[in-house]
C-alpha cells in the first residue's frame, strides 16, 4: 500500500491558507504591529497564553521578544503564561482550569500591558477568562485566532485587536499564527533596532508622551477614572508639582495636555514665552510620578482634545472659576466632575522671571 504524500498535501493547503490571510489579515496586522510597538516603547510588557499548540506559540512570542528574532536590540519584558507548572497545576487544582492565566494576569498584568491571547477556536475558556481579566486591569489584548472567531471576538472592546485567519483547520490557523509572530518580531527587531531614534511620539526617558491623540485615546479607554488637565508649564515649580499630584489622586490616570509654542504666543503672555520648547515643557511633565501622559494642543483651547478622550474627571489651577473651565459642560454632560484645585504655595512662572530678572547686575 501506498501511502499518500501527506507533506505535499499539507504545505499546498498551508500555502493557500497563507495566500487567504495575507489578503484579510494586511490591514489589522499593520495595527496591531503599531500597538505592540508603542506599548513597548511606553514601557508596558506582553503577557502571552494558549492552549496545546497555541501554548508553544504563545512561549515562541514570549522568548523572541526577551532575547530577540533576527537582529539585535534591546531584552523586552514578556512572559507567556503557560509555562510554570507550579503556578498552573496550583491554579487549576486549588481553583479550576478555567483560571490559569485570568490569576496570572492579575497578578503581573499593568495598565496599559498587552495580553496575546491564542485560540484556533476562539472558545477557550481559560482564555476567555485572561481576556476579562486583562479588561480589569486596563490592558489591551491582541488575540489571534481563527474559524469565526468563536466568543473570544465577541469579547473584544474597541482597544482589542483579533488577527483572524479565515479558516477551519486548527493545524492550518496555527501554521499562519507562527509567521503572525515572526512578522510581529521582525517590525519589533526593527522599531528597537541598536542605534535607531526613538519615534517622535515617545519621549527618549520616559516614554509617556504622545502626541498621536488616537493611541492616547487607546491608552485611556480603560484608565478610568481618567483626570484631564491643561496649561503652558513654563518654569516649572513647586506649585504645578502640588497641584498635579492633587490632580492624579481623583483618578487612575492623568493626562496633561500642554499649549503648543505657538499656542503660548497667541495668549500673549510676552514676547520671550514661552521660556521652554513644548518639547522641553512636555520632557520635564513626563518625568513626573503623578503624570500618566502628556500630550500637546495647538488650538486656542483643548476642547478638541477632551471631546475625543472623555475624561472623567476635569481639572484647572485655582485661579480658575469652575463655570469658566474650558470643556466644563461636555464633562458634566457626560457625569464627569470638574475641579478647581487651589494652588497651595503661591509661586508663578511670571513671578518668578520677574524676579530672576530683577536679580541681574
Ligand atoms: O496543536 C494542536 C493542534 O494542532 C492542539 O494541541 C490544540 O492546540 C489543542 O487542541 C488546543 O486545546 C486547542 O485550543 P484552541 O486553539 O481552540 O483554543
Ligand atoms: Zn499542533
Amino acid at each position: 500500500m501506498t501511502m499518500p504524500n501527506r507533506i505535499n498535501t499539507a504545505l499546498r493547503a498551508s500555502i493557500a491558507t497563507k495566500e487567504h490571510a495575507a489578503q484579510s489579515l494586511a490591514a489589522p496586522f499593520a495595527d496591531a504591529s503599531a500597538r505592540l510597538i508603542t506599548t513597548l516603547q511606553n514601557g508596558g510588557q506582553v503577557l502571552s497564553c494558549g492552549n496545546g499548540g497555541s501554548s508553544g506559540d504563545a512561549q515562541h512570542l514570549a522568548s523572541e521578544l526577551v532575547n530577540r528574532f533576527e537582529s539585535n536590540r534591546m531584552a523586552l519584558p514578556a512572559v507567556a503564561l503557560s509555562t510554570d507548572s507550579s503556578v498552573l497545576t496550583a491554579i487549576a487544582n486549588d481553583s479550576a482550569y478555567t483560571q490559569v492565566f485570568a490569576r496570572q494576569v492579575e497578578a503581573l498584568g499593568r495598565p496599559g500591558d498587552c495580553l496575546v491571547a491564542f485560540s484556533t477556536s476562539g472558545n477557550s475558556d481559560n482564555v476567555l477568562h485572561a481576556i476579562r481579566a486583562a479588561q480589569a486591569r486596563g490592558m489591551w489584548t491582541l488575540a489571534m485566532t481563527g474559524k469565526d472567531g468563536g466568543q473570544l471576538a465577541g469579547l473584544l472592546g474597541p482597544a482589542d485587536i483579533e488577527l483572524r485567519v479565515p479558516e477551519n483547520s486548527t493545524a492550518r490557523i496555527q501554521e499562519v499564527h507562527l509567521v503572525i509572530i515572526h512578522a510581529l518580531c521582525s517590525d519589533v527587531d526593527a522599531a528597537f533596532a541598536e542605534n535607531s531614534n526613538p519615534p517622535h511620539s515617545v519621549a527618549s526617558f520616559s516614554g509617556r508622551i504622545l502626541h498621536d491623540r488616537e493611541l492616547l485615546r487607546q491608552a485611556c479607554i480603560y484608565r478610568r477614572p481618567l483626570v484631564f488637565t491643561n496649561g503652558v508649564f513654563d518654569i516649572l515649580h513647586r506649585g504645578h508639582v502640588q497641584y498635579l499630584a492633587e490632580a492624579r489622586a481623583q483618578g487612575a490616570c492623568l493626562v496633561v495636555a500642554v499649549n503648543s509654542d505657538a499656542s503660548v504666543r497667541r495668549l500673549g503672555k510676552g514676547a520671550d514665552r514661552p521660556i521652554n520648547s513644548e518639547d522641553d515643557r512636555m520632557a520635564v511633565l513626563a518625568a513626573l510620578q503623578s503624570v500618566d501622559f502628556v500630550t500637546t494642543f495647538d488650538e486656542d483651547t483643548p476642547l478638541q482634545l477632551i471631546e475625543k478622550l472623555q475624561p472623567d474627571v476635569l481639572i484647572k489651577g485655582g485661579d480658575w472659576p469652575v463655570e469658566r473651565i474650558v470643556g466644563a459642560r461636555e464633562v458634566q454632560a457626560r457625569g464627569g466632575r470638574v475641579l478647581s484645585i487651589p494652588f497651595r504655595h503661591e509661586r508663578s512662572t511670571t513671578a518668578l522671571l520677574q524676579k530672576i530678572r530683577n536679580s541681574r547686575p
